[in-house]
């Protein structure tokens, strides 16, 4: 059987892959206590620069987080760069930065997890380069001393603070229910969203394809308009300066109506990304919403594959995001969803309220509007919310 420490390895080199690295060979060490000099044991150690040296390498990367004082050991006895996954994760989130707010984003969590690791006279900063794990946002180059970080921090902070405020005067004037694409990365989230409402999102075989927040608007079999949201995946051992720094990014899912958990079928390791999603949704606050768990690429599991995935999540939808196979059966129930939570009302409403009209028409479905005398006549099916404020109206 296959142990987490090798899956975790294995991501290891996926997330390798996606930065540009080619890896040349693995390591593994399982030991109790951690050498607190270089982490991994003495002979080990020199195993390890031993294939270094045969196979000409550059960089080492480690699965773990390393200290700084670890880093420089290994580094000076290796004789090479030396890069934890941390920041592998953001030096591939560096690259795939693409909007102002993302790269801001990124540039806070690259220096929040930097600053900690500062050992005084600012050497560690040498690291910052370019090249993995050193790769700076882009837009700015990252500072040297301390106090400019920490004031960079503080910057960034207040214009992400901007970011956000803006963001929320957006979604303040859109009125219909949004659906949050949410999963582990690559599990099929902007493939997903381009099957359902034919957009054209960047989908790539590869770790943190999509960073910011897209939104498509969607219109329902009965009519009814929603927004569907597609944003940043997760990944086990998600560095939390990453759920910290992209909270204007994740806004998006914690204002969701309902969450779409996709989930990638014919992932060996697909129980363990359902627990690292479910507890990134509890870290946000958000893991009590509406929920419809998607089994995707189905296209990819034999028959009794599938049928053993029915029986363990009787209540998730199989599709095929590419194929497109059984969307319907998901955009069902999305409907099933918003059915459940609307009620069909007959109104009749004053001219002078006639305010109401314009809102019942953005956040329901208008069956039949009237103009009489003095009002308007108007049946509808609303949320049950509105229908309850405008129960005086009742015709
Ligand atoms: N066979 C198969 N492949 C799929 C399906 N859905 C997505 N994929 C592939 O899975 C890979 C990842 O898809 P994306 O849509 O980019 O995944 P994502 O969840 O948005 O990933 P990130 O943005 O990186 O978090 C791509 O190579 C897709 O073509 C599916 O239903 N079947
Ligand atoms: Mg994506």
């Amino acid at each position: 059987m296959v142990g987490q420490d090798e899956i975790s390895l294995e991501e290891l080199k996926r997330l390798a892959d996606t930065a540009g690295v080619k890896v040349l060979k693995k390591l593994m060490q399982r030991r109790f206590v951690i050498n607190p000099a270089f982490y991994i044991g003495k002979g080990k150690l020199k195993e390890l620069k031993h294939l270094v040296f045969e196979n000409g390498a550059n960089l080492v990367i480690f699965d773990n987080e390393l200290t700084p004082a670890q880093f420089r050991n290994l580094e000076n006895f290796l004789e090479t760069r030396v890069v934890d996954r941390t920041q592998l994760i953001l030096d591939i989130f560096a690259q795939h930065a693409h909007t102002r707010e993302s790269k801001l984003q990124v540039e806070l969590a690259q220096l929040q997890y930097l600053l900690p690791r500062l050992t005084g006279k600012g050497e560690e900063l040498s690291r910052l380069g370019g090249g993995i794990g050193t790769r700076g946002p882009g837009e700015t180059k990252l500072e040297i001393d301390r106090r400019r970080i920490e004031k960079r921090i503080y910057k960034l902070k207040q214009e992400l603070k901007n970011v956000k405020k803006n963001r929320q005067i957006q979604r303040k004037s859109r009125k219909d229910p949004v659906v949050a694409l949410v999963g582990y990365t690559n599990a099929g989230k902007s493939t997903l969203l381009n099957t359902l409402t034919n957009a054209n999102t960047e989908v790539a075989d590869k770790l943190f394809a999509t960073l910011d927040s897209t939104l498509r608007r969607l219109t329902l079999p009965f009519g009814k308009q929603i927004i569907i949201s597609d944003t940043v995946g997760f990944i086990k051992k998600l560095p939390h300066q990453l759920v910290a720094s992209f909270q204007a990014t994740l806004e998006e899912i914690k204002e969701a109506d309902i969450l779409l958990h996709v989930v990638d079928s014919s992932e060996p390791e697909l129980e363990n990304h359902i627990k690292v999603v479910n507890a990134v949704l509890k870290e946000l606050g958000v893991f009590h919403k509406e929920k419809i768990m998607v089994l995707n690429k189905i296209d990819r599991l034999e028959k009794g594959q599938l049928l053993d995935l029915g029986i363990k999540y009787p209540r998730a939808v199989p599709v095929s995001a590419l194929s497109g196979k059984c969307i319907d059966n998901l955009m069902g129930k999305i409907c099933e969803i918003m059915l459940n939570e609307m009620t069909t009302v007959h109104l009749k409403i004053p001219y002078h309220e006639a305010g109401w009209i314009n809102t019942i028409h953005h956040q329901g479905l208008v069956l039949k509007e009237k103009y009489v005398n003095d009002s308007i006549i108007i049946k509808a099916t609303i949320p049950t919310e509105l229908a309850n404020r405008l129960k005086k109206y009742t015709y």
